[in-house]
């Protein structure tokens, strides 16, 4: 099906039913191309307030559910998405510029995680244990909260929002959904495996919309108990503000600026071979993206060589030919601040290493060459705030104590990586590194069954893991006192 086709048999998805968004219509563009996919119309502030009463009407169909159908469900809706990966991944290629690898490995952990959480819905325990009077008993209860809302980003459009739809509908909460609208029919399509899986209508619905006609209709509803927000630090601190309104609880995935240590004893090879496919992953569009590498003084000439070399080997091209290893940036705003980053921190006399242009093999799209920094000011905004794109900074250090305090000198505390062959400096550093997640050796720090978020600017609360849930469950204590004639 043509991509405009797609757009035009789905849009919003509100009560069960698919129908076209009411405001004029707004084109989603193929960043590789600047071509424009499709065009599709977004939804109005009244069709927002519709989801919501969808959600709202649709609580009882879903604690009707007993936990093993909404296990039974969620296990349904991760086969489609692990059947449909390959059309996923094109899809989120087509949309953000992902390459199609990458993007096709998105929509099988997405899989992985509305599996893992089809699990978690069994799990969800309450407690039972004595009373202080004899014969009483305390009983708590966790329930699901009611009418959840989730604000998605179009970095990685599947994951995120199946990190937030697992965990809120294995607890029993219906969902109002708004993702960006550069990554339409990635979400569309995402959301077609749970409709297909059978959940009841209107537990889920989806509003793609400008954030001026949803985001308020969202925050000033005192229906919606929650609102989970994965973006940028400005926004989310708008949000967590709005929320005071109505009293919402709140879970922030924000922003981040990932520290990586590396120590003298670190195996130099494996380094650089992971150092450049996870810098630029997703052209560096990645929250617990690395970026400020710090390397020991006596290996640094080493590591600057073997890391140039290995980003020299990546392959950056059409998102959608197998052996891209970079893509175009999702959108012209992030390319013109990634330029804007480099330029600066080369007036003000920093050295590049590599990249630090556009490539010119690329007469159209958003695409910005891989690039490596060394020897900034610090105060180069690169330096201080998010790049959110492909760009890596590299700096000596001689002592634990100095490293230390450089890595936690910026309010962000998502992602932080070491590498070193020694326990005892693996212990003595995560104990000294202010981040949520920490990898060691890898730059992987995020799976199904582990907790993700950070803390500072980066927010709070967690997604993956057995701590998820949790955040999307009211707790309800019930004191059983026994009639003194009880039988
Ligand atoms: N933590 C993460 O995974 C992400 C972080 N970001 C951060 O945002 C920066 C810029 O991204 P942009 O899209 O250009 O900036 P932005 O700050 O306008 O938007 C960030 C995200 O929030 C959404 N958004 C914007 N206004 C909103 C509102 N009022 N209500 C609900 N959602 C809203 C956008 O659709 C987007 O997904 C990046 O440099 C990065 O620092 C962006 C996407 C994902
Ligand atoms: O942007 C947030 C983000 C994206 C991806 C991942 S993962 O490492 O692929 O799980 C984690 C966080």
């Amino acid at each position: 099906m043509e991509l405009q086709d797609f757009y035009s048999s789905h849009g919003q998805f509100i009560g069960g039913a698919w129908c076209p968004g009411s405001e004029n219509a707004s084109v989603v563009v193929n960043p590789s191309t600047e071509v424009a996919l499709g065009e599709m119309t977004p939804a109005g502030a009244a069709q927002v307030t519709e989801a919501i009463e969808a959600a709202w009407s649709a609580r009882g169909a879903m604690r009707a559910l007993t936990a093993w159908n909404r296990s039974r469900l969620l296990r349904r809706a991760a086969t489609l998405i692990d059947e449909r990966a390959e059309a996923l991944g094109r899809l989120v290629a087509l949309e953000t510029g992902k390459p199609v690898r990458q993007a096709v490995g998105e929509a099988k952990a997405s899989s992985e995680s509305v599996d893992w959480f089809a699990d978690e819905a069994r799990r969800v325990f309450g407690m039972s244990y004595e009373s202080r009077v004899k014969g009483d008993r305390y009983l708590v209860h966790m329930e699901p909260l009611g009418v959840v809302a989730a604000f998605v980003p179009w970095n990685f459009p599947l994951l995120l929002l199946a990190r937030k739809m697992a965990p809120a509908l294995a607890a029993g909460n219906t969902l109002v959904i708004r993702p960006s609208s550069e990554a339409a029919g990635a979400t569309m399509a995402l959301i077609k495996c749970f409709e297909d899986a059978g959940f009841p209508a209107g537990a889920i619905n989806l509003v793609i919309g400008r954030p001026g006609d949803v985001t308020p209709t969202i925050m000033n509803d005192a229906r919606v108990a929650k609102v989970s927000f994965t973006g940028s630090v400005p926004i989310g601190r708008q949000i967590v503000a709005q929320s005071a309104v109505t009293l919402k609880r709140v879970s922030m995935e924000l922003g981040g600026h990932a520290p990586v240590i590396v120590h003298a004893d670190a195996d130099i090879d494996a380094f650089a071979a992971l150092a450049a496919p996870g810098k630029f992953r997703n052209a560096g569009q990645v929250c617990a993206s690395p970026t400020r590498f710090y390397v020991h003084e006596s290996i640094a000439r080493e590591v600057e060589q073997k890391l140039v070399a290995a980003t020299r080997a990546l392959r950056l091209g059409s998102p959608l030919d197998d052996a891209t290893d970079l893509g175009p940036l999702t959108t012209s705003r992030r390319r013109d601040a990634v330029e804007k980053m480099v330029d600066e921190a080369v007036s003000g006399g920093a050295r590049v290493l590599s990249g630090g242009t556009r490539p010119s093999t690329m007469e159209r799209g958003y695409f910005y060459e891989p690039t490596w920094l060394t020897r900034l000011q610090p105060d180069a905004a690169v330096l201080n705030d998010e790049p959110f794109g492909p760009i890596g900074t590299l700096a000596t250090f001689s002592t634990l104590d100095e490293v230390a305090a450089e890595a936690n000198r910026l309010p962000f505390a998502l992602a932080a990586y070491v590498f070193t062959r020694s326990l005892a400096k693996t212990h003595a550093t995560v104990d000294r590194l202010e981040a949520g997640v920490i990898g060691v050796n890898t730059f992987v720090a995020s799976t199904a069954e582990t907790p993700f978020g950070g803390s500072k600017d980066s927010g709070y609360g967690r997604e993956g893991g057995p701590h998820a849930i949790r955040d999307y469950l009211d707790t309800k204590f019930v004191n059983v006192a026994m009639p003194a004639d009880a039988e």
